[in-house]
């Protein structure tokens, strides 16, 4: 037997399996449901688990989630997604999960990129919180109970960059085309969406984003009842480059295992070339604040 050593950037396909979850409001019953995922996904010849946001906890109460959140070199739910990694040589993509923050009392809405030997190559905290009110909802504010990330993170693989990024963020169109134009091939969002907003707007949002920045969009999805009293809308999807949906979970909890060709990045982008078409134009009204503006 020859073993050959591949290097980055080079694999041409990724066997993704994407879990759509109902998490709940502890750690433990998490656990359970992301082992018997992880072995799944293992059985399927799965290169990389992706999950959900909020996989490892969906808790709208902070006095109880404070219970057992902590750090990330101390998190429950973090440590067993490392076991599984490893145990099956599986990378994980955690979606995200609460963490205690270096701000006062709030967490960070956490993302990390596990590898298959349990090591963290990459973590992102969720930049835009999801601070709304919504029609036929209550309004939320996410920014109470989390503390806004600083940092935009494209974690190297061996299938290539991937860039990473959580639920909310999908509105902000400028962070996905920070990471196409640095090489991104996959673009993560790791969603639990609001009913209402799942309806209008996300399947539009996640083929917008493949389609205009040439890459695979990988959303696993929170749905359903969860025991915190939340209900989550689901629809798990990845998207290729072209805009094709290749997976759409609809309500289904569980996984869905696709190969994805990461050939077709570049060929896309080779036939409609609009990150190298792009072109620097002068605005005059508010040309150096445009990200910051008011209604
Ligand atoms: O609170 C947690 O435990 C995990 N975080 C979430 O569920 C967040 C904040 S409430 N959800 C979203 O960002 C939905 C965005 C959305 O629905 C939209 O953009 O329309």
């Amino acid at each position: 037997m020859t073993t050959t050593t591949v290097a980055t950037n080079d694999h041409a396909t990724i066997r993704l399996a994407m879990a759509q979850m109902c998490s709940s409001n502890t750690h433990v019953r998490n656990i359970e449901i992301v082992t018997s995922l992880a072995a799944e996904a293992h059985a399927a010849g799965a290169d990389l688990l992706a999950l959900p946001e909020a996989s490892g906890m969906v808790n709208k109460d902070v006095a109880s989630a404070r219970l057992s959140v902590t750090d990330e070199t101390r998190d429950p739910f973090l440590a067993a997604c490392r076991e599984l990694a490893a145990k099956y040589g599986l990378w994980i993509h955690t979606g995200s999960t609460p963490l205690a923050g270096a701000d006062g009392g709030r967490f960070s809405n956490a993302s990390h990129l596990i590898d298959g030997s349990g090591v963290f190559v990459a973590r992102y905290d969720k930049i835009h919180l999801f601070d709304v009110d919504l029609p036929g909802e209550i309004s939320r504010r996410e920014s109470d109970r989390y503390a806004p990330g600083g940092e935009a993170v494209l974690a190297d693989t061996p299938w290539g960059p991937f860039g990473m990024s959580v639920c909310y963020d999908v509105r902000f169109p400028h962070l996905y085309r920070d990471y196409a134009h640095a090489g991104a091939r996959i673009l993560f969002i790791p969603s639990a969406f609001a009913m209402s907003t799942g309806e209008a707007h996300w399947a539009t949002l996640l083929r917008a984003r493949a389609i205009e920045n040439g890459c695979y969009v990988v959303a696993a999805a929170q749905c359903g009842h969860h025991d915190d009293g939340r209900e989550t809308w689901g629809q798990s999807m990845i998207v290729d480059p072209w805009g094709t949906v290749v997976e759409d979970m609809g309500k289904r909890i569980g996984l869905a295992v696709a190969d994805l060709d990461l050939s077709l990045v570049l060929k896309t982008r080779r036939s409609i070339p609009s990150l190298v078409n792009e072109r620097d134009y002068s605005f005059e009204p508010d040309a150096t604040n445009r990200r910051r503006q008011t209604a």
